[in-house]
């Protein structure tokens, strides 16, 4: 990917909390325009990556580029152009859901009209005028989401923003997500443990384990290693006999049941092929399917290898 593309970058970044060392050569890609979903189990390193990002950690110097910027060398201007929800927003309950946007919209000398605008992408226009005491969990997290947008950034860090939230609070934030950058062109880098939650929405994707990175590229590229791991499942009478049988073409296949043999699936050819090769065997076929691995499974795979090396 060329750096010119890249709106968020890490080089061979590392850390450690006192002698416990939390990232491990990191080098994330996030490029312009994505929405790219940051996944890893609990406790991997993507708050602490997302936290470096923000130069709330610090970093050594050219691990961390936004813009094309080194961020210890240029913070101020590069951090202005990045809006960010780390964690619960923090929002005054007894003020309304604009009262909330105008406290900050005056503090950061942002033009008026500003919060009416933000309030509006969000959806939340109907209830501006509400205490944000009495909005639910979705609507508080969109509130956060407007917060951050006050500024217009080109780049929203977002983690975890879909924690807590029900199904009809994860739908809205999705689709506001969506909105956000199909409508207003924003780069979006947001960290989940689900890939559920992300693979609805992600372009890309980057999967962290144990601190380091053990996926990066396309949802596309994801699913692609998804169907590498295919299988194909076929119904007999005597699974194991079947194998002895034809030992070429099934001994590399598991006995998963009496009568079922699951191998890897590679074309329609094979599968007609192995089909023809039963029959011919004097077998029974009651049955033959592909069997794809979900997207979970691979995201769990991947995490797992790792974790074993
Ligand atoms: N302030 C801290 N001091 C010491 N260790 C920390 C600190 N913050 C995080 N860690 C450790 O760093 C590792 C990565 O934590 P991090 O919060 O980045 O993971 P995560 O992927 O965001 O997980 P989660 O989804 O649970 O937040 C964990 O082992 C965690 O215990």
């Amino acid at each position: 990917m060329p750096t010119a593309e890249l709106l968020a970058e890490t080089s061979h970044l590392s850390f450690r909390f006192g002698q416990r060392q939390v990232l491990h050569d990191v080098n994330l890609h996030v490029p312009q325009g994505s929405i790219y979903g940051f996944l890893g189990p609990n406790g991997a390193g993507k708050s602490t990556t997302l936290r470096i990002l923000l130069g709330l950690l610090p970093s050594p110097a050219g691990s961390v580029q936004l813009f094309g910027h080194d961020l210890g060398r240029h913070r101020l201007q590069v951090l202005d152009r990045v809006g960010a929800l780390i964690e619960m927003p923090s929002l005054y309950d007894h003020l309304s859901g604009l009262q909330n946007l105008e406290a900050t919209r005056r503090l950061r000398g942002l033009a008026k009209g500003r919060s009416e605008e933000v309030l509006e992408v969000v959806g939340l226009t109907a209830d501006g005028h509400r205490a944000a005491g009495e909005y639910s969990l979705g609507m508080r997290q969109r509130l956060g989401l407007a917060l951050a947008l006050l500024p217009d950034p080109e780049l929203l860090i977002l983690d975890e923003p879909t924690n807590g939230l029900d199904p009809t609070g994860i739908i809205e934030v999705r689709e506001l997500l969506r909105r956000l950058q199909q409508e207003h062109g924003k780069t979006i880098l947001l960290s989940s443990h689900l890939i559920s939650e992300i693979e609805r929405v992600a372009t890309h994707v980057g999967v962290i384990q144990q601190g380091r990175l053990v996926f990066q590229g396309s949802l596309a590229a994801l699913q692609h290693r998804q169907h590498g791991h295919t299988q194909l499942i076929i119904e007999t009478d005597d699974a194991a006999t079947c194998r002895n049988l034809l030992p070429q073409d099934l001994g590399a296949a598991t006995v998963v049941g009496p009568g079922t043999l699951a191998l890897p699936y590679h074309s329609q050819e094979q599968a007609a092929y192995l089909a023809q090769q039963l029959v011919a065997a004097g077998q029974p076929l009651y049955g033959l399917r592909c069997q794809q691995q979900s997207l979970e499974q691979t995201f769990l795979h991947l995490t797992e290898t790792a974790t074993a090396q």
